[in-house]
């Protein structure tokens, strides 16, 4: 049909192929020969654009569904990325985050936690008593800030910690990403372990929207509120041991690893970044077979795992053993332990064994607590700092997948 190989041609041509003239030509009928020569600048990547293109050259009707092509193109081009470092607190118990909220921005450091799915910070609703060098947030000093009427949210963590309070939509920034009407919520009560910990001003939830706690009505996460503005809906962890690291939105930057990515599906049913790895193996030995479920926790601590895998790894650790009165398995601090390997798919994630020395029980630096610790009772697994601080980490919500790499 005429139609298509000329939409075709002027198609082609959109591609911004150039044609070289020879050098010289004959003078009389003769022929030519044009050797092609790619356009280096020319960034063409968007097909129906082409067609619109094409079509509109030649004076064709642009069929509905293809001009919603286009402008959906158009409108992603605005597309994002952002990044924001990340610091660890002593032992790494915990990574703090800057983040800005409200107009004019008031900062706060807050910890970005991919087991959760609740914002919230320390506010100036919060009595007195329960504020201990914490910045707050004061939803009346900030002009953009606007009250979710007869909107409340609790939340207990892993460690029992707990928080609850209302809740305010304003505009909230990490590193250059902007969310304007952001569910922000302002807690009114804390636990003692939150008022205890200073430097903590609350928590970002970077796990799935469907395990907010806001009642009547669960908000979305900044993530689940920023993607759609993204290069690509994904975040990555580069978490690490007494270092600064970060959290980059929207895009995977390759200097972050080295080696491959190891792709391995998400479970997302309980509102987690769950994930099974096929196996375990303690030190230089081969991997063995043991389906191992669990979620990638960026607020939790520890390597939370089965309790026979714990117990095969610390049969294997000089001097280790239950210690009741620290609630966890304690060793010697030296010699280093082994290394313990987990498999991501057909891939594999090392945990040095100087990480899974977690921190000194005693000032005289004799025993430690072990970074590796018993999932008993959680229900699944968390592959919290000590497992992620190792790797670069990928949350892909839109191929719902986590990417493990070394660096
Ligand atoms: C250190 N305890 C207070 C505290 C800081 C961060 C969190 O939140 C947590 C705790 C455990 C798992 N996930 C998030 O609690």
């Amino acid at each position: 049909m005429l139609l298509y190989p000329t939409l075709l041609t002027a198609a082609f041509a959109a591609t911004g192929m150039a044609a070289a003239a020879p050098a010289h030509t004959t003078g009389n009928k003769g022929t030519a020969s044009l050797v092609q020569v790619r356009n280096p600048n020319f960034e063409f990547r968007h097909g129906p654009l082409a067609l619109a293109k094409a079509y509109q050259k030649f004076g064709a009707p642009i069929p509905e569904d293809l001009r919603a092509a286009v402008a959906r193109f158009r409108r992603n081009q605005k597309r994002q990325t952002g990044t924001v470092e990340t610091d660890a607190e002593k032992h790494d118990v915990e990574y703090l985050t800057p983040i800005s909220i409200g107009t004019p921005p008031q900062d706060l450091i807050v910890d970005f936690d991919t087991g959760s799915s609740d914002l919230w910070v320390f506010s100036t609703e919060m009595a007195a008593k329960d504020i201990k060098g914490q910045a707050v947030y004061d939803p009346n000093n900030s002009s953009t800030s606007e009250k979710l009427q007869g909107s409340t949210w609790q939340i207990t963590y892993g460690d029992g910690s707990s928080s609850s309070g209302d809740v305010y939509l304003d505009t909230v920034t990490i590193g250059n990403l902007t969310v304007p009407n952001q569910a922000v919520e302002a807690a009114k009560k804390v636990s003692d372990e939150f008022t205890d910990d200073p430097n903590n001003d609350g928590l970002l939830g970077l796990g799935f929207s469907s395990i907010n706690t806001v009642q009547p009505t669960p908000q979305n996460t900044f993530f689940d509120n920023v993607k759609k503005n993204l290069d690509t809906p994904l975040f990555t962890t580069d978490l690490k041991h007494g270092a600064p690291g970060s959290y980059n939105f929207g895009y995977i930057d390759p200097a972050a690893y080295i080696g491959n990515i190891s792709w391995t599906p998400v479970d997302n049913s309980q509102g987690f970044w769950g994930f099974t790895s096929p196996g375990y193996a303690v030190g230089t030995e081969t991997l063995r077979n043991h389906s191992i479920s669990g979620i990638a926790d960026t607020g939790t601590t520890l390597l939370l795992l089965p309790k026979s895998i714990v117990k095969a790894y610390y049969s294997e650790v000089q001097g280790a053993q239950y210690d009741s009165s620290q609630g966890g398995y304690v060793f010697p601090c030296s010699p280093t332990p082994p290394d313990f390997v987990f498999g991501v798919n057909n891939g594999i994630v090392t945990v040095p064994g100087d990480m899974v020395l977690y921190a000194p029980i005693d000032s005289a630096n004799q025993n430690c607590f072990g970074g590796i610790q018993s999932d008993t009772g959680i229900g699944f697994s968390i592959f919290g700092d000590v497992a992620l601080k190792t790797s670069f980490v990928v949350f892909d919500a839109g191929g719902l997948q986590l990417g493990w790499a070394a660096k």
